[in-house]
């Protein structure tokens, strides 16, 4: 069994939770007694104004070894390939964009070092908008921790296998499972595989949350129940250790001569979760036509127009196709909102070749795309049967705010320049005769 196996998890998305490392370090009945159990500090953590709604409301209480103030002085440190929207180091094209993966690293590289941005959109200081990042490390990181104040993470693993100790806990995560880790929470990553990679999106806006479900019902989509979150876990020790922070679109650091993962107990709903997305409750046709890909919608972040989202994450899982008389893959399209997309596994239905499992693509707002020339060919000459699409994980960073990519993205070797190519060879085949 491995420390992956052995991990506890409470349930329930954004539950008001309860969790003791300590029997009885959690005060009962009152968040701020005059003194806590076992001489622990109280101290609260949110990610929400106080105002905000009941039901937007996240907040937690921490009960730790020593309260967060006890840290040392912050100095800059080089933002490496990390940047913060607004992007203005390169002008945004219009063109469809593609990339290949990322590549591992060959010297000592750990997760922060091992993070490259490849967009943003927004403005972080506005809390709206998010950044995409990619990630691939192949070491810990020794002695030292990271918090950003700059957005809520939503890591998308492609391969191996992390563990996120933060300051609610442990939680694991490897390619088929995502997790968030609220905005300014502090967390330190390790290995549990030899390296690993994946994607990283930075959402400065709302934190996530579950679609509405509208007439589906109560059930479906992603499940609240499915949502995991560690259960506490401390560290009591003292060494010359390191708390890296992004803040305001640059990188700090200062000393701390203590683990800030000292949380010996919280209470609250503003704590880390992991998904498995094979959970997700797939609901699609089963008559005819492509539905919009909203359906797919895992997470959303809402912007104060109803129904726009600052960030939506969806994803396009294993399932059955069963449409009638219908061009099966995605159709030709211009949206208004722009989409960042990423493959964990497999072959996606609109792009046979090309887009590689740790490769993006991006299709800003109104950028034209849809599948390549050989797709469309068998798609609209197939025998259409019930079909199973195994193999196959995409997903889909969408947001109504135009995506822009970083100098690195569009000059840095993992660039397709070729990418419009395969829509070239798309034949006119009209004929005012025939109907
Ligand atoms: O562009 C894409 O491949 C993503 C996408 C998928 C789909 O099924 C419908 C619309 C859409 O943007
Ligand atoms: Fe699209």
């Amino acid at each position: 069994m491995s420390v992956a196996d052995s991990l506890t998890y409470m349930t329930g998305f954004g539950n008001e939770f309860e969790t003791e490392a300590l029997s009885g370090a959690l005060p009962k009945g009152q968040f701020n007694p005059q003194r806590v159990n076992y001489d622990l500090y109280t101290e609260q953590f949110n990610s929400t104004a106080f105002t905000a709604p009941r039901s937007s409301n996240r907040r937690t209480w921490f009960y730790r070894i020593r309260p967060s103030a006890v840290q040392g002085e912050y100095q800059a440190i080089d933002n490496g390939l990390i940047r913060t929207a607004p992007i203005t180091e390169a002008v945004t094209p219009p063109s469809m964009l593609r990339w290949d993966p990322i590549d591992i690293p060959t010297q000592k590289t750990d997760f922060i070092d091992g993070l490259i941005t490849m967009a943003a959109n927004g403005n972080a200081n506005g809390q709206s908008g998010m950044a995409i990042h990619h990630y691939a490390l192949n070491a810990n990181m020794d002695n030292r921790y990271f918090c950003n104040a700059d957005g809520e993470m939503l890591f998308v693993p492609q391969q191996g296998e992390l563990l996120l100790f933060t300051e609610c806990g442990k939680l694991t995560i490897k390619a088929g499972e995502i997790a968030v880790v609220p905005r300014g929470m502090k967390f330190q990553i390790s290995l549990f595989s030899d390296t690993a990679r994946g994607y990283l999106c930075e959402n400065y806006g709302d934190p996530l949350h579950l679609p509405e479900r509208g007439p589906v019902g109560a059930n479906g989509y992603s499940n609240d129940r499915d949502f995991q979150y560690p259960v506490a876990a401390f560290e009591d020790i003292e060494g010359d250790f390191t708390l890296v922070t992004k803040f305001n679109g640059n990188l700090f650091q200062c000393p701390i001569g203590h683990s800030p993962l000292d949380v010996v107990a919280w209470t609250g709903n503003s704590a880390p979760y992991k998904y498995d997305l094979s959970r997700f409750n797939v609901i699609n046709t089963v008559s005819y036509d492509h539905p919009d890909p909203s359906i797919f919608t895992v997470l959303t972040s809402q912007t104060a127009t109803p129904g726009v989202a600052n960030l939506d994450f969806v994803i396009f899982p294993p399932r059955w196709m069963v449409a009638e008389n219908t061009f099966r893959p995605p159709w030709y399209h211009r949206n208004l909102m722009s989409e960042y997309m990423g493959l964990i596994e497999g072959v996606y239905d609109a792009k046979e070749h090309g887009f590689v499992p740790g490769g993006a693509s991006l299709h800003n707002c109104m950028s034209p795309h849809g599948p390549e020339a050989d797709v469309f060919e068998k798609a609209s000459t197939v025998d259409l049967q019930p079909q199973r699409y195994e193999n196959t994980l995409a997903f889909m960073f969408e947001s109504r705010f135009v995506i822009s990519p970083t100098a690195y993205a569009l000059h840095g070797k993992e660039r397709q320049h070729n990418y419009i190519e395969c829509w070239q060879k798309i034949q006119k085949k009209f004929n005012p005769k025939t109907p």
